[in-house]
């Protein structure tokens, strides 16, 4: 049964900030699978790009990924997870997946310097291209799309919930 909320997009986008507010509101339980990265890693994921590289950050991501285990939550991923086909299959079936959509103008306002958040981007890359190649990844995915540019995060936040569909809503499903 599909009884997680998997929040994806780009980093900015609100997955960990308008998670919290989701799992207040429906009464679930809420990870974030960056935080689930750093305790198994015992470092930032600021320190696992800066010391291993970005390549490194997206294997330990699909390994944590693919460990997930949940029922009745909203799972917050960090932007770079839909690099991973497999982890995607696997969160995929158990829950619905659903793409807080923004525009690259909010990622650079939300963000700031890009260079200090850890982001899991190939040197060559500008960010530019980084969201192009992510923009594919995410829709590839997404269940449900809710664009946010204008929305506040309470607001992003109803949106979800007035699309979800029963086997999360309800509780007796978890
Ligand atoms: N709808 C929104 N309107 C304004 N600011 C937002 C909105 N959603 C998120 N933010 C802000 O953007 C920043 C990044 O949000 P966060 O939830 O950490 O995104 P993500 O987990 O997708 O990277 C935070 O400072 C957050 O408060
Ligand atoms: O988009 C990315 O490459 C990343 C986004 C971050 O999460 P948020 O999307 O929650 O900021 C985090 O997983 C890591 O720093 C890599
Ligand atoms: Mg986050």
């Amino acid at each position: 049964m599909r009884t997680n909320l998997i929040l994806i997009g780009m980093p900015g986008s609100g997955k960990s900030t308008v998670g919290v507010l989701l799992a207040k509101q429906a009464a679930m339980n809420f990870v974030d699978t960056d935080l689930l990265i750093q305790s198994a890693e015992g470092r930032t994921l600021q320190d696992i790009v800066d010391h291993d590289g970005y390549d490194a950050l997206r294997h330990i991501e699909e390994r944590v990924l693919c460990q997930v285990d949940e029922h009745g939550s909203v799972i917050s991923t960090g932007g770079s997870a839909v690099y991973s086909e497999k982890a995607m299959a696997h969160l995929k079936q158990q829950g619905i997946v659903v793409f807080l959509n923004v525009s690259l103008a909010t990622v650079k306002k939300r963000i700031g310097d890009y260079s200090l958040r850890g982001i899991s981007k190939r040197p060559d890359q500008t960010l530019e291209e980084l969201f192009e190649e992510r923009y594919a990844l995410y829709n590839r995915y997404a269940d449900m799309v809710i664009d946010c540019d204008a929305l506040t995060q309470d607001q992003a936040c109803q949106s979800v919930m007035d699309q979800l569909p029963e086997t999360v809503r309800s509780p007796e499903h978890h």
